[in-house]
C-alpha cells in the first residue's frame, strides 16, 4: 500500500511539488505524466527517500514518512527501474539479480518468470536492451519491494519491443502484488497500462482518475491538450446538449455556463465526407497506415483534425463536409477569458 497525503517537496526553498495526494492498493499502477520539468522525477525521488518532503506525508506499507520523520532509502524497500537499466556491469545476470539477497531462490524464480534463464550466466554488455530491462525488473522484484518506481523504463527501447515489454512488466507487477508509480512520456503507455493516471502540471496534480476518464472527460483544457489532439468548437448550450455549426453533441455539465461553451472534440469525434457545398476544405493530410489524419479549415478558424479510414484519400484543397459524429458524451469548457482553467 502507498498513501501519499498533501505531499510538498522544495529544492532550496522553491516548491517543486505541492499538495500531492494519491493512494495505491494491491498491485495498482499509477502512470504519472506531465510536461518536462513538472516534477515527475522529484515525486519518485521523494518516494525513494532521495529527497525529503517539506510537508505532508508518505506511507509505504507500515512506514510513515513526514518532513520531520525520515525513513532512509534502504529501510523503505522500494524497487526502482530506470531508463538506463543501471545494472552492475561486472556482474553476471544471476549475480545482478541476487546481489545482497539472502534467499537466492527468489532470484531464480524471477529470472524464470521473466524468461531470463537462458542468459542467467551472461554479462550485461552481451544482452539486448529488452533483456537488460527484464534483468533490472527481476533484480528489483527479487528483493520483495513494498513499492516499485519506474522512471521511463521503456524509453530506450524500440517500438516493437516496447509493446511486449510493457505488458510483461505489468503482469510481473501484478504477480508480485506490489503497487507501482510509473513515469512515462509515451501517451499510449500512459493510457493503456495503468489503473490510475495522474497529470502533473507545475508540481500539482491537474487530474487523477482512470485513464479513460482523463482522456474523455478532462477537468481542464490543460489535461485535454496534454492528452493529445484536442480542439475546441464554439457552441450554444441547450440543456445537456451543445449545438455547433458542425452538429450537436451531448455534453457533461459545465459549471457556470449559461449560453456559449467550447466543445472539446478529438479527431475521432469528427467525420468528413467529400461535398462541393461542404463547410470546409482540406489543408493537409497524413497517411498513418490504418488511418489518415486530415486537417480541415472551417471558415477562417484554425484547422480541425479528423481521423478517417485509410481508404479515404482526398487531395489538399478538397471541399468537404465536416461534422460531429460522437455518440458519447463530450467535455465542454467555458470560453477562454471566462474560465481560468
Ligand atoms: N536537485 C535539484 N535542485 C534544484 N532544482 C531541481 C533539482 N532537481 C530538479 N529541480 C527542478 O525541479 C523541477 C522539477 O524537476 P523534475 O526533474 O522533477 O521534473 P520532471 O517532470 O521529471 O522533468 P523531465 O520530464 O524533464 O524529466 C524543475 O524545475 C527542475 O529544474
Amino acid at each position: 500500500m502507498l498513501d501519499v497525503r498533501n505531499l510538498g517537496v522544495s529544492y532550496g526553498g522553491t516548491p517543486v511539488i505541492e499538495d500531492l495526494s494519491f493512494r495505491l492498493e494491491g498491485s495498482d499502477i499509477l502512470m504519472l505524466v506531465g510536461p518536462t520539468g513538472c516534477g515527475k522525477t522529484t515525486v519518485l525521488r521523494a518516494l525513494a527517500g532521495l529527497v525529503r518532503p517539506s510537508s505532508g506525508e508518505i506511507q509505504i506499507g507500515s512506514r510513515r514518512i513526514t518532513a520531520g520523520r525520515d525513513v532512509p532509502p534502504e529501510k523503505r524497500r522500494v524497487g526502482m527501474v530506470f531508463q538506463d537499466f543501471a545494472l552492475f556491469p561486472h556482474l553476471s545476470v544471476i549475480n545482478n539479480v541476487s546481489f545482497r539477497l539472502k534467499d537466492k531462490r527468489l532470484a531464480l524464480d524471477w529470472l524464470d518468470r521473466l524468461g531470463l534463464m537462458p542468459v542467467r550466466d551472461a554479462m550485461p554488455e552481451t544482452l539486448s536492451g529488452g533483456q537488460k530491462q527484464r534483468v533490472a525488473l527481476a533484480r528489483a522484484l527479487a528483493h520483495e519491494p513494498r513499492l516499485m518506481l519506474l522512471d521511463e523504463p521503456l524509453s530506450n527501447l524500440d517500438a516493437a519491443l516496447k509493446d511486449t515489454l510493457r505488458w510483461d512488466i505489468r503482469e510481473a507487477l501484478e504477480e508480485a502484488g506490489v503497487p507501482a508509480v510509473w513515469v512515462t512520456h509515451d501517451q499510449e503507455e500512459a493510457l493503456s497500462v495503468g489503473d490510475q493516471l495522474g497529470i502533473l502540471n507545475r508540481g500539482r496534480l491537474e487530474q487523477l482518475d482512470t485513464p479513460e476518464h482523463c482522456f474523455s472527460m478532462p477537468q481542464s483544457r490543460f489535461t485535454a491538450n496534454f492528452l493529445g489532439e484536442a480542439a475546441f468548437v464554439r457552441g450554444k448550450l441547450r440543456a445537456n446538449r451543445v449545438e455547433t455549426p458542425l452538429g450537436n453533441a451531448r455534453v457533461r455539465a459545465v459549471e457556470g455556463a449559461t449560453d456559449e461553451v467550447d466543445l472539446m472534440v478529438r479527431p475521432d469525434d469528427l467525420s468528413l465526407t467529400p461535398a462541393e457545398a461542404g463547410n470546409g476544405r482540406v489543408t493537409w493530410s497524413r497517411y498513418e497506415g490504418e488511418t489518415r489524419l486530415y486537417a480541415v479549415r472551417i471558415d477562417d478558424g484554425e484547422p480541425l483534425r479528423v481521423r478517417t479510414n485509410h481508404e479515404v484519400d482526398l487531395p489538399r484543397g478538397s471541399a468537404v463536409n465536416l461534422h460531429i459524429n460522437a455518440e458519447h458524451t463530450l467535455a465542454a469548457f467555458l470560453p477562454v477569458g471566462r474560465d481560468s482553467r
